[in-house]
């Protein structure tokens, strides 16, 4: 049987290291095209492991491919990765980061935390009403006594967020308090995270219907002349859950697990992360507090909407979030110039030929 999705979705990997650890999923990850964002000098070779099929976009490709909207796509961050998610053309995307691994589960069995996303993004979510015996799709569960009938159809699944075993992503005080803690811990669920709920969504195990909310995943202005690192996933991810709850899409949490092999510096960490420890007592608020109205009926419109409220809302605590304000427009005209398609349907205007 041929892999599921094999041609309808991108492994999206930044790396600003080197590729060794597609040796250990080869097995899961060779049937798929692989969308490598080289971060950092462009003139390092990185080396592709024999036997994928790939393309790999440097800081080069960046700048010749979107000329000035470059300025968009984060240089020496994890942030640089959503520059994969625009040029894919495909309906689904996997991102993993170079230094997570296949774990195993509790019988000792190889994850392939691929197929699992996969199965999570094509089973519907349930954000409308919590089930309490987790994932009613999973083989041996249901939806429980006093669930609504007329909610049990779920909703559509646009991101499946996986977890990860050895290093936890834990931001950098509680990884300079418990440098040695590791997560041993496998938990067997998937759960739907509630409507009105937001999430810290990590970047490293993650899967999405580029296709229902791609546009909503911009990683930020992170990383070189920023003041602040380390939020790329968290900002998409507040975006994203606000929009999924707008239009009425569900966002799992869970199953899979990788194993997460590197701890970064927690030093390095805690210069990156400093302003958005103290900012995010005032952006969570906003995004709680963020209003979309009837007439964003896209994922374009709606991302266009926050824009305008990050500069008017957030734009008083930090001249940052005007620049992101901005940065948040230049990704979406560059994604619909990528994807002039999806973008024309996206924004109203009919395309050629219609
Ligand atoms: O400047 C950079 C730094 C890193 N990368 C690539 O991004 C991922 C993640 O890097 P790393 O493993 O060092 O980061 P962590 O601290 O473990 O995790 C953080 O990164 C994000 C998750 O992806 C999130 O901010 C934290 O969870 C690797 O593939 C590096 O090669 C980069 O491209 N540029
Ligand atoms: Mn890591």
């Amino acid at each position: 049987m041929a892999p599921l999705l094999k041609d309808e979705l991108d492994i999206v990997i930044p790396t600003i290291r080197n590729l060794d650890f597609l040796e250990m999923w080869r097995p899961f990850f060779q049937p798929y095209h692989l969308i490598i964002v080289q971060d950092g000098d462009p003139t390092k070779k990185i080396n592709v492991p024999e036997g994928f099929d790939y393309e790999l976009y440097n800081r080069n490709d960046i700048n010749r491919i979107l000329g000035p909207r470059a300025s968009c796509i984060s240089f020496k961050d994890s942030a640089c990765r959503c520059f994969g998610y625009m040029v894919s053309k495909k309906k689904y995307v996997f991102t993993i980061d170079d230094d997570c691994f296949v774990a195993k589960d509790p019988s000792g069995k190889d994850i392939d935390a691929l197929a699992k996303h996969i199965q999570n993004l094509l089973c519907p979510s349930t954000p409308l009403f919590f089930n309490t015996l987790y994932d009613p799709y999973a083989e041996g569960a249901d939806f429980v006594r006093g669930y609504p009938f007329s909610l049990r159809e779920g909703l559509p699944t646009a991101v499946s967020h996986g977890l990860w075993l050895n290093i936890p992503d834990y931001d950098a005080p509680t990884q300079l308090v418990k440098p040695r803690e590791r997560n041993g811990r496998y938990v067997d669920a998937v759960m739907t995270i509630p409507k009105g709920t937001l999430f810290p969504m990590c970047g490293m195990n993650l899967a999405f219907d580029r296709e229902l909310i791609g546009p909503a995943m911009y990683f930020g202005l992170m990383g070189d002349g920023q003041p602040i690192g380390r939020y790329d996933d968290m900002w998409a991810g507040w975006c994203v859950k606000v929009i999924c709850d707008h239009l009425g899409l569900g966002v799992k949490t869970g199953l899979p697990y990788i194993w997460h092999s590197k701890a970064s510096n927690p030093f390095v960490n805690l210069k990156k992360e400093y302003k958005g420890i103290f900012w995010q007592e005032d952006i969570i608020p906003f995004f709680q507090a963020a209003t979309l109205t009837k007439d964003c009926d896209t994922v374009q419109k709606c991302y266009i909407a926050l824009s305008h409220q990050v500069r008017e809302k957030l734009g008083k605590i930090d001249p940052y979030f005007a620049k992101l304000a901005d940065a948040m427009v230049t990704w979406i005209e560059a994604w619909d110039t990528l994807n002039p398609k999806e973008g024309a349907e996206a924004n109203g205007k009919p395309t050629k030929g219609k």
